[in-house]
């Protein structure tokens, strides 16, 4: 397997207006470890989402949809508990309205169990991320026991949620997966401030890479991505514009797919962060985590008009 992403995938309800005031919502499937499988698996690379879903209708659709996106869902289970969801007011300008609904849902109970029953130990490259530990004490245990057993790369996106978790935990997870870890995306600003105590992009990189991650990519959203390694080289890879956003939700999802993705297939970081800064720019065209995913063709011809 290429890239194997561990995380929950959630029953999207999606709209233009505000979440006080809708009353029509837009279902799709979303979740930032959703978000990015389909991202890696858009790039070529054999892409698997390792979670659980409830034994409910949704579930089984968000089955479909992984599928049907080219995901392999092999390591989709059905377990006790629903299928997590949120409603999401989208918003160009990317200040955040979500409303989770997933508290005790099927995949908040995966454990170290459900990393041993998958491919994460032979993954090329291996996706973790901060909302799955901050899921459940058993999922923060997971996002560390994958960390540990992976002999591929582990890519780490810590993508901070103040609704799940704090500072404290989220940083005491970064800690245990960043000596880990091939490399690490944090944005900045959002995950910075909670975890680094700052929003200045080269502190967050020195600050990475003293945690003991080989590389950081910091990303800025317009502002671009700082990528820095071990050796001390650091690049600053510009961001490509976008015409018209209709919604920056699931962009950090579509960049850290589609690196792991790249990476998978043999691309070098920069050429694997500038592929990602293209998905990027193509997914703020959609509404929703998943609502425009790019395809390899639009990234090559992104990255060349950019170079
Ligand atoms: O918050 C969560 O737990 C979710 O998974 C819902 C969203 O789909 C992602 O958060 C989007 O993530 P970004 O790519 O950072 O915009």
């Amino acid at each position: 397997m290429d890239v194997v992403v561990l995380g929950e995938p959630l029953v999207e309800f999606s709209t233009a207006a505000s979440l006080d005031r809708a009353d029509l919502f837009h279902l799709s499937f979303s979740g930032d470890a959703l978000n990015a499988s389909v991202a890696a698996a858009a790039t070529g690379a054999s892409a698997a989402l390792v979670t659980r879903v409830g034994a409910d209708e949704f579930g089984e659709r968000l089955v479909r949809f992984a599928a049907g996106h080219g995901v392999d869902t092999r390591w989709m289970v059905t377990g006790e508990g629903s299928t997590g969801a949120y409603a999401l007011g989208a918003d160009p300008t990317g200040s955040r309205a979500f409303a989770y609904m997933r508290a005790g849902s099927a995949a908040s109970r995966m454990g170290p169990g459900d990393v041993d029953r998958s491919p994460v130990s032979q993954a090329g490259v291996v996706l973790l991320s901060g909302v799955t530990a901050a899921l459940s004490p058993s999922c923060d245990q997971a996002v560390r026991h994958a960390a540990a057993t992976a002999r591929g790369k582990v890519v780490y996106d810590p993508n901070f949620r103040s609704r799940l978790t704090g500072p404290e935990a989220a940083r005491d997870v970064l800690e245990a997966v960043a000596p880990h870890a091939a490399l690490v995306v944090p944005s900045c600003p959002g995950d910075s401030g909670p975890l680094f105590g700052t929003d200045d992009p080269q502190e967050v990189l020195r600050a990475c890479l003293g945690l003991g991650a080989r590389a950081a990519a910091v990303t800025m959203g317009a502002e671009g991505v700082l990528l820095g390694t071990e050796d001390g080289s650091v690049l600053h890879v510009p961001a490509i514009p976008a015409e018209s956003v209709v919604d920056q939700t699931g962009a950090g999802d579509a960049f850290a797919g589609t690196v792991a993705g790249w990476l998978a297939r043999g691309a070098d970081l920069v050429q694997a962060v500038r592929a990602g800064t293209a998905a990027a720019a193509i997914s703020l065209h959609g509404q929703g985590g998943t609502g425009r995913v790019a395809t390899t063709e639009e990234i090559h011809a992104l990255i060349g008009e950019a170079a």
